[in-house]
């Protein structure tokens, strides 16, 4: 049986009772095999999005050695000069090299488009280590390919929970993946400082893993801060506004942010299931009803990414609503 258990962690804003964020466990999971289980994990998967639109994950397929390789291969890319890390450049926002920003000093980022794909991988190790590093390669290629399997997994429960399996090729073939690296260095002070401000994601599903410098915060529903403090080996799975959007509200779309303190570096890394340029999500009809009227015009995930980096966009408390808000 997939075990439920509870992660404790307390709101900041005084609240007595601790806030706590379900962790699921998916043990080699075959829906046709083991189908009992399959149901019953879906079902945790379900309740944990509708209400916290994120949830702690454990599955047994990442061999920790290559666990290890990734941090070392993290470690290897941000000690890279900053002439080389530059060379990662994307004309959409957060795909390339991100650094040196007055706002959030602390935070570096770098991002790998369709790391689950060998060719691709090749080409961006190329780009930064022009006399290879096949160790670097293999590691990020073969990390993102196990979380996209994943990430279908849990796009596979999301949409059988919502009655939504028809969709399943249409939902599955609408997006890329992208895998971001991330190192906020630690403030050096017990004080904490802003890591990466409040947010939601605007993908479908993100699936974030860290060392073991915890930072990462989700607020709840009702306001609260939950700061996440996952085991050494388990993943958070949270849903992006597009998901959010396309499920009509039914799954929740969760801020977060990150606050670091102390001296130690924390890496992270999230694969990022982003909707393709050209397609328009739309809620299907199944999911639209008199309780539950359409809350989002149809939109174009990369029009509305623009909009959102748009000093508009930006003020806006819910970029989603201003853009696209029925
Ligand atoms: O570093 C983390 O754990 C969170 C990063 C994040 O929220 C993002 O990249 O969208
Ligand atoms: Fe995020």
């Amino acid at each position: 049986m997939p075990a439920r258990e509870y992660v404790s962690s307390v709101g900041d804003m005084g609240s007595e009772t601790p806030t706590k964020l379900p962790c699921i466990h998916f043990s080699n999971l075959d829906k046709h095999t083991n189908k009992l289980e399959w149901d019953s994990t879906k079902s945790q998967v379900h309740q944990a999005l509708q209400e916290f639109g994120c949830f702690e994950a454990t599955f047994h397929n990442i061999p920790p050695e290559l666990q290890k390789s990734m941090f070392e291969s993290l470690q290897l890319l941000f000690d890279l000069p900053l002439q080389t890390k530059l060379k990662n450049r994307s004309s959409k926002p957060f795909h390339g090299y991100v650094g040196q920003y007055p706002m959030v000093p602390l935070y570096e980022s770098m991002g790998i488009e369709d790391a689950p794909v060998p060719e691709k991988t090749e080409s961006f190790t190329k780009m930064l280590w022009p006399e290879g590093n096949p160790k670097f390669c293999e590691t990020i290629q073969e990390f993102s390919e196990k979380l996209s399997k994943f990430d279908q997994m849990v796009r596979m429960m999301v949409l059988e929970s919502l009655g939504l399996e028809k969709y399943m090729d249409e939902h599955m073939d609408s997006t890329n993946y992208l895998l971001r690296v991330m190192k906020y260095k630690g403030p050096e002070t017990n004080e904490s400082k802003l890591g990466l401000n409040s947010h939601t994601d605007k993908n479908i599903v993100t699936i974030l893993h860290q060392n073991q410098v915890n930072g990462l915060e989700v607020q709840t529903k009702s306001g609260d801060w939950i700061k996440i403090q996952p085991s050494p080996d388990s993943f958070i799975v949270m849903i992006g506004d597009s998901l959010y959007a396309w499920t009509n509200g039914r799954l929740h779309s969760p801020y977060h942010r990150v606050m670091m303190s102390g001296e130690k570096a924390r890496y992270s890394f999230g694969l990022f299931s982003i909707p393709k340029a050209g397609y328009v999500i739309r809620a299907p009809i199944e999911v639209v009803d008199e309780q539950h009227p359409l809350l989002f015009k149809p939109f174009d995930h990369v029009e509305f990414l623009q909009f959102y980096y748009t000093e508009d966009g930006q003020r806006a408390q819910s970029a989603l609503k201003t853009y696209c808000g029925v």
